[in-house]
């Protein structure tokens, strides 16, 4: 069996973690007897560079014809300034998850022992943390109406957090289905008692619940769950919420892991998978070999077992992983004293040996 791969590295960091999620798929392929093919497209502010668009025709017609899609990552300073339209972040990313009906971004978020005393929160908190964020991707503020207007010099500027029941209905579906395979423990997280877009996101996990007798759900407000994913971050397992509080909590939740650059995603709902890592392209640090490779490694991973059911394989490069922070490798990041500091290609060799 091949697998076609759509590989788009996009702006920064992107360049130098892809090809180390790529040199895995092979080395796993290699193992267990899978053939992948790679087929780079252009995205992103290296696409507005090349084509003009940030988000070429090609690649979206690459990326429909592929089992599945690696991205690293998209924007940068050079290209801050475009008008919004044009933006890598909402000329490329955006179009690209809504035309692919990718509504379901599943961002896991566990703490690593190995790792423990290299986060900032302490050891007692982590314990035990295994979470799942199911973040609603295609909808709210990110793609209601936008706009500006100047009336009588004055500058207004709007973005329209809007929700439908279907929209919803899907999502929640999924974080209840989720929820069913793992600890069955829903948090649905919202702003019900200011917004009316998450007063309808209430409504709707409340009108399914009796429909998953199974699964314990809670409601909770996105500021008391911000301050709760750092206060105790074990009592969750599955979390729920809209595209815009997805976002912020994901990668406040990504210290749990002790980096951002631990934190894998997939993006789920159309025929097409795609996997990124849930962090940006990295401009402090892109072209200098610092970039963990690991959360998009991971994201490589859940591309085995979301789109092609290969979870041995996926198992095996997170135990891969496991292995090398437990022998002490670790990029700068995750690094602390009495560790082996390795760069992006080194971190890689590391778990190349371990599936080996
Ligand atoms: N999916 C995406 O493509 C995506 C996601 C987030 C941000 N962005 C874009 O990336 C650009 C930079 O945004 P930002 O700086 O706010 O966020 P960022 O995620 O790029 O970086 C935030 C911080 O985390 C560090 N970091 C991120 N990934 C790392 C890794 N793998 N290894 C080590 N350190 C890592 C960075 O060095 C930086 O200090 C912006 O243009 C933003 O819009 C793109
Ligand atoms: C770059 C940006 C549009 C994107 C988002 O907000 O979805 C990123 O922050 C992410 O988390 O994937
Ligand atoms: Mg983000």
């Amino acid at each position: 069996m091949t697998y076609r791969i759509a590989v788009l590295p996009g702006d920064g960091i992107g360049a130098e973690i892809v090809p180390q999620a790529i040199r895995v798929l092979e080395a796993i392929g290699a193992k267990y007897g899978l053939s992948f093919t790679f087929t780079e497209g252009l995205i992103g502010g290296i696409a507005i560079d090349k084509t003009g668009q940030p988000l070429p025709a090609e690649t979206l017609e690459l990326c429909r014809n592929s089992d599945a899609i690696l991205l690293g990552a998209i924007g940068g300073p050079k290209w801050d300034d475009l008008p919004t339209h044009l933006r890598p972040e909402v000329g490329a990313l955006l179009p690209l998850r809504k035309e692919l009906g990718l509504y379901a971004n599943i961002r896991p978020c566990h703490t690593y022992d190995a790792l423990a005393d290299a986060s900032t929160l302490k050891k007692e908190v982590l314990a035990g943390t295994d979470m799942v964020i199911i973040r609603e991707l295609t909808g709210g503020l990110y793609f209601g109406s936008k706009g500006r207007e100047d009336i009588d010099g004055v500058q207004k500027a709007w973005d329209t957090m809007l929700y439908s029941t279907p929209e919803i209905e899907r999502i929640v579906r999924l974080a209840f289905e989720t929820a069913g395979h793992r600890r069955k423990k829903l948090c649905s997280v919202d702003k019900a008692n200011v917004l009316e877009s998450s007063r309808l996101w209430r409504e709707t996990v409340n009108r399914l619940a009796p429909e998953y007798p199974d699964i314990a759900v809670t409601h909770m407000y996105v500021d008391n769950a911000a301050m709760q994913f750092i206060r105790n971050p074990g009592q969750f397992d599955v979390v729920v919420t809209e595209n815009t509080f997805g976002d912020i909590l994901s990668d406040q939740a990504s210290m749990l892991s002790a980096s951002l650059g631990m934190l894998a995603s997939a993006s789920l709902g159309g025929h097409v998978g795609l996997y990124e890592p849930a962090h940006g392209s990295a401009p402090d640090i892109a072209g200098q070999k610092k970039a963990n490779p690991i959360a998009t490694i991971l994201s490589a991973a859940m591309m085995l077992e979301y789109s092609f059911n290969r979870v041995a394989e996926a198992r095996a490069i997170e135990a891969a992983i496991e292995a090398v922070l437990a022998k002490g490798f670790r990029t700068g990041d995750i690094m602390e004293a009495g560790k082996t500091l390795v760069n992006t290609e080194e971190m890689t060799d590391r778990v190349l040996e371990e599936l080996a």
